[in-house]
């Protein structure tokens, strides 16, 4: 808890000042005013956050929290639990639909195993972090104990802060974790105030009968748990994930660091949700990417107040959306480097 302390403290508003000359070295950019859209938007908010006009993403990396659910037991995903082992060890392997889109800009895939449940073997390059052999069933009670909430909180902190002391400027969120579309649409619910039965769907395949069912189970966790939507953790141990609480870590880890931070689809916008509710000043620091084909995916980023970049049908997870918005911002960061101002070219708009 000490270390969420100090990263909660840590967190600070974005430099207005730096933003307001980043703004108008755009505006004066050879060009018709806001012609560049989202990239002039993605410039002033990397220079809020980094302090610097001209901010360098140069050094990417995806994170990817890993973890399995024991609400898998009602039926509530298409596919074996065995999937998130499996695919976990794909990762470092490079292949993958993460690693695939990642590649194109260098971005380094960090696979964290949170709380799988399963042993890996030694070597496989997955970084051990396990909280537990996954969640407990939150149909029946509580997934997680409060301090395994925070403790799950806290190795994201610890793997963001490891990989900007190595030099990463630029990270994308992600997650591996069958059935963990159940905790993200019950955080949804519960911190939005949203009946599960507007926000609950398909995952990774259910048909029409297994999503009616999944709503059932949704709904029975809220009520035995009772989560408090005020207290971000709370929601977190109760019906949450410990890769959804290593993600809302990563990003208040790279917050508090003055990095960037992107999101990916529906399971990371809710974990960020998590992040947003434990210290609201993370939000200026995210950088959405994709809008997830998931059902909930659309409410989530409402609630979260960000408008995704990118609407490519998508539902991967992984951060695979967040490795695709990654040379939109290296074109953001370009615009800014390369293009001159209508002074420089002594034109006259
Ligand atoms: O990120 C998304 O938008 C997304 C939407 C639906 C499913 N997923 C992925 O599918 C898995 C969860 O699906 P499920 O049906 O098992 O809850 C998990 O490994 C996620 O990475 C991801
Ligand atoms: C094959 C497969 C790959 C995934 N990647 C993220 N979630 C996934 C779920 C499945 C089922």
């Amino acid at each position: 808890m000490k270390l969420l302390q100090k990263i909660i403290k840590n967190i600070q508003p974005l430099d207005s000042e730096i933003m307001k000359k980043s703004r108008t070295r755009v505006d004066n950019l050879i060009k018709p005013p806001k012609s560049l859209g989202k990239l002039e938007a993605i410039t002033v908010q990397l220079a809020g956050i980094t302090k610097n006009i001209h901010p360098s993403v140069e050094h990417k990396a995806i994170i990817i929290m890993a973890a399995d659910h024991g609400v898998y037991e009602e039926g509530v995903a298409p596919n074996p639990q065995s999937i998130t082992i499996e695919q976990t060890l794909n990762f470092p392997k490079g292949l993958t639909g993460v690693c695939a889109i990642g590649e194109i800009s260098n971005a380094k895939i960090v696979t964290v195993d949170i709380g799988i449940n399963g042993e890996l073997p030694l070597n496989s390059g997955v970084i051990n972090k396990k909280i537990k052999y996954g969640t407990d069933n939150f149909a029946k009670g509580p997934a997680m104990t409060r301090k395994e909430a925070v403790d799950a909180i806290e190795v994201g902190i610890e793997i963001a802060q490891q990989q900007i002391k190595r030099g990463v400027n630029l990270i994308g969120v992600g997650e591996m974790g069958i059935t963990n579309t159940t905790a993200s649409t019950a955080i949804l619910a519960v911190l939005g105030n949203i009946p599960p039965k507007e926000i609950t769907g398909k995952g990774s395949g259910l048909d029409s009968k297994g999503i009616q069912h999944k709503i059932k189970v949704i709904e029975k966790a809220i009520d035995i748990n009772k989560p408090d939507p005020d207290d971000g953790l709370d929601v977190l141990a109760k019906v949450g994930g410990l890769e959804i609480g290593g993600m809302a870590g990563v990003i208040l880890g790279s917050a508090a660091n003055r990095v960037p931070v992107v999101i990916d689809g529906y399971i990371a916008t809710v974990s960020a949700l998590i992040a947003k509710s434990i210290e609201p000043k993370v939000k200026d620091y995210l950088i959405p990417s994709h809008a997830s084909m998931e059902l909930g995916g659309k409410r989530a980023s409402e609630l979260l107040g960000v408008e995704p970049m990118l609407y490519m049908n998508m539902c991967l997870g992984e951060g695979s959306g967040a490795a695709l918005a990654f040379p939109i911002i290296d074109a953001a960061c370009n615009m800014n480097d390369k293009m001159i101002t209508f002074k420089e070219a002594s034109m006259n708009p």
